[in-house]
């Protein structure tokens, strides 16, 4: 049985810390961009794609993670690549009641990160529960390839016949 609920929240007045800003948390800190929340990123080097990327937003700290820093966040993301200090950042979080994911260790998440796919007002998160990444990620793909002709579609058909649904 899926355990994962898709619950959408509104983020764009709470704030993200993400600690790492590698590979992986470069990826999640565009996407969460698009969402118009506050990131702060602290992270001992910062990837140059997000270097000039700074603004009231995006603030970017250059250094190593100190338990302070989860202090006034809304949600943390543990995302460097010392599975120990992801731990501890969880721990950190727990002890202060901040819901965090660790991008190393599916089990000490309070959320998962889903595939996301966005088609103007639209979004759609994709999840395997983290039982199988490379599916999530597959199966993300291929409804991101498909998204704009369904939604444009069903946007037609909805308003050439309000009442004819095709499925219930
Ligand atoms: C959906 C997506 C979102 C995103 O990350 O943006 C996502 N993983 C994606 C891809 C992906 N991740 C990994 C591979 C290589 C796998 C392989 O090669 O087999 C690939 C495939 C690839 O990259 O091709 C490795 C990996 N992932 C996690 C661990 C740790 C662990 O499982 O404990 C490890 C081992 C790390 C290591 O060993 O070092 C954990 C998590 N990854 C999650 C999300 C969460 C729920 C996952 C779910 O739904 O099942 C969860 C549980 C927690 C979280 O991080 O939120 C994104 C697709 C984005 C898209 O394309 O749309
Ligand atoms: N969830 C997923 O989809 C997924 C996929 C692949 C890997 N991973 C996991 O994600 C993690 C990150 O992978 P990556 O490829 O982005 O790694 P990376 O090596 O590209 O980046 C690691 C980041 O962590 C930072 N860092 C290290 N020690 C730090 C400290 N003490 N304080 C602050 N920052 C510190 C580094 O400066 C760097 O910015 C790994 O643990 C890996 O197992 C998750």
């Amino acid at each position: 049985m899926a355990k994962y609920f898709p619950l959408f929240i509104d983020i764009s007045e709470k704030t993200f810390l993400v600690v790492g800003a590698g590979n992986i948390a470069v990826r999640r800190i565009l996407k969460l961009k698009e969402f118009g929340c506050k990131i702060i990123v602290v992270a001992k080097t910062i990837a140059a794609t997000i270097m000039d990327q700074q603004d009231d937003r995006l603030i970017l700290k250059e250094r190593a993670y100190d338990s302070m820093d989860v202090e006034d966040v809304d949600y943390v993301i543990a995302a460097t690549n010392n599975k120990e200090l992801n731990e501890k950042i969880v721990w950190d979080c727990n002890r202060a009641g901040i819901m965090v994911n660790d991008a190393s260790n599916y089990k000490n998440c309070d959320f998962y990160f889903p595939g996301i796919v966005t088609e103007e007002e639209m979004v759609i998160g994709v999840t395997s529960s983290g039982s199988n990444h490379r599916l999530a990620r597959r199966v993300a793909s291929e409804i991101r390839y498909n998204i704009k002709e369904v939604v444009t579609r069903c946007k037609k058909e909805l308003e050439e016949d309000p009442n004819a649904e095709k499925f219930d």
